[in-house]
This record gives C-alpha cells, sequence and structure tokens, in this order.
C-alpha cells in the first residue's frame, strides 16, 4: 500500500523564534535594483510562499536568506544569526534549487540512506528512506541511479532527500517545477506537515493552489527596477 504524505512525521521544532528576521534589504545588481527596503519575518512552524512576476526578486531573497548572496543595505538574521554559508547553518537549513547534484555511483534508495547516515542518529525525526521512497513514489525506482529517472523523478528524489534529514528551516524555488498536479498536491500536505512538526519553511513558487495547500502565508515581491 502506498505510504500518504499526510502519514510522514517529522520532528523539527525546537522553540525559538522568529526563524527568520529581514529588515530593510536592499539588494543591486550594477544600476539595477532587486530588492528594495524588503521586510519580512518568518515564525517557527510557518510556510511563507514567496510569489511574483519573473524577475520580482524571489530567487534573490531566497540566496540572501541562505546566505549565498551578500545584501547591499539591511539586515538579515536566520535562526538568530546572519546566515552563512557553512556547515554548521546547512546543518539546519535544507535548500533546494534547479542545480542538483547526484552520485552516478549510487541508486536513489542508497542517496536516501546516504543522507540518513551522515546525519545520524535520526532517530524518529525523520521519515525512513522506505517510507519517502513510498510518498515520493519512487518505490518502483529505488534501485537504479538518478540520471535515468526522468525530470520530474529526480526532483521528487531531490525534495525527498532534504526530508530525510533533520532540519529547522527549508528554502525552497519552485519546488512545483517538474511535478505533476497530483504530486503538487502531496507535496502541499507534506511542507504543511514539515510546518505542522516545527518546522519552518519559505519557498518561492508559480503555483497557488501548491502554496494553498501548503498553507501558506503568501508575500508577494514587486521587484524594484533601475536605480
Ligand atoms: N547578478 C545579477 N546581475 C544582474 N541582474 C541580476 C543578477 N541577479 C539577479 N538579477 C536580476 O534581478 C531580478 C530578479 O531575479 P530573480 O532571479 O531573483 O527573480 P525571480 O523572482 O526569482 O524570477 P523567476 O520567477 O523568473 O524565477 C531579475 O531582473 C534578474 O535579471
Amino acid at each position: 500500500m502506498t505510504r500518504a504524505a499526510r502519514e510522514i512525521r517529522f520532528g523539527t521544532g525546537d522553540g525559538r523564534r522568529p526563524v527568520i528576521a529581514a529588515e530593510g534589504v536592499r539588494v543591486t545588481a550594477g544600476a539595477f535594483t532587486v530588492l528594495d527596503r524588503f521586510d519580512l519575518t518568518v515564525d517557527q512552524g510557518e510556510v511563507v510562499a514567496l510569489t511574483g512576476v519573473n524577475g520580482a526578486g524571489k530567487s534573490t531573497l531566497l540566496r540572501c536568506l541562505a546566505g549565498l548572496q551578500p545584501v547591499t543595505e539591511g539586515e538579515i538574521l536566520v535562526l538568530g544569526a546572519p546566515p552563512r554559508d557553512d556547515e554548521t547553518f546547512w546543518r539546519d537549513v535544507g535548500l533546494t534549487t534547479d542545480e542538483q547534484a547526484w552520485y552516478p555511483w549510487l541508486t536513489v534508495r542508497e542517496h536516501l540512506e546516504l543522507v540518513r547516515r551522515i546525519h545520524a542518529p535520526v532517530g524518529d525525526s525523520c521519515p525512513e528512506p522506505e517510507a519517502l521512497l513510498e510518498t515520493f513514489g519512487l518505490s518502483d525506482r529505488a534501485d537504479v541511479t538518478p540520471m535515468t529517472l526522468s525530470t520530474g523523478q529526480r526532483q521528487r528524489l531531490s525534495l525527498a532527500a532534504m526530508l530525510a534529514r533533520p532540519s529547522r528551516l527549508l528554502l525552497l524555488d519552485e519546488p512545483e517545477q517538474g511535478l505533476d498536479q497530483t504530486f503538487r498536491d502531496s507535496l502541499g500536505t507534506l511542507l504543511a506537515t514539515y510546518a505542522g512538526d516545527g518546522g519552518t519553511l519559505v519557498m518561492a513558487t508559480h503555483d497557488a493552489r501548491l502554496a494553498e495547500s501548503a498553507g501558506a502565508r503568501m508575500v508577494t515581491l514587486h521587484g524594484a527596477g533601475r536605480t
């Protein structure tokens, strides 16, 4: 029997809040202002959906929250400190972008087992690989390598791998990419469960239905333009 998305549980909370506090964030690229005096506060257990037209600055904001891009002005605190691209930060934070990397000598199942083993002891805080394979519809592809999966199946694996280890904050850039509508609905349930179990999630998305099914608060970015 397939394990339904709503049956998966996560153990992610520790009571600190807000998880994200961004104030007066300004990001420029040459003469172009990408974000201008942007504020965002996200509490533990919240799901926030960043929406807006192409070029509105959603991915840029996610990169800033992940410590991968500096702000020109303003301040960002993530889990109580400025985000920094180091192993301590990434132990707490999961990020998905459209850049995926796989080991060509490991199967789909082995990728999930590897993630779990690296983060051991994981205990009950994360679903086991077999449960993730079922929930993400990858059970019959568990013994092949990721490069032989379809685009949508690889996106499923990417999301499953992120949920295979403990985290306190997930930053997702258009997680709906490549996913069929049925699985998008399951993903919304999974993300809502992650937040319900104490995790915090910020995602850039063009899928209002996914945002709604994840129980997200919508934050619309408008871009800024030439200074
Ligand atoms: N390094 C850069 N140099 C110049 N312009 C940049 C740079 N990075 C981002 N931009 C510009 O900033 C704007 C915001 O880009 P960003 O990728 O954050 O938008 P987005 O809202 O995620 O868009 P999409 O919905 O298409 O993914 C775009 O106009 C982009 O061209």
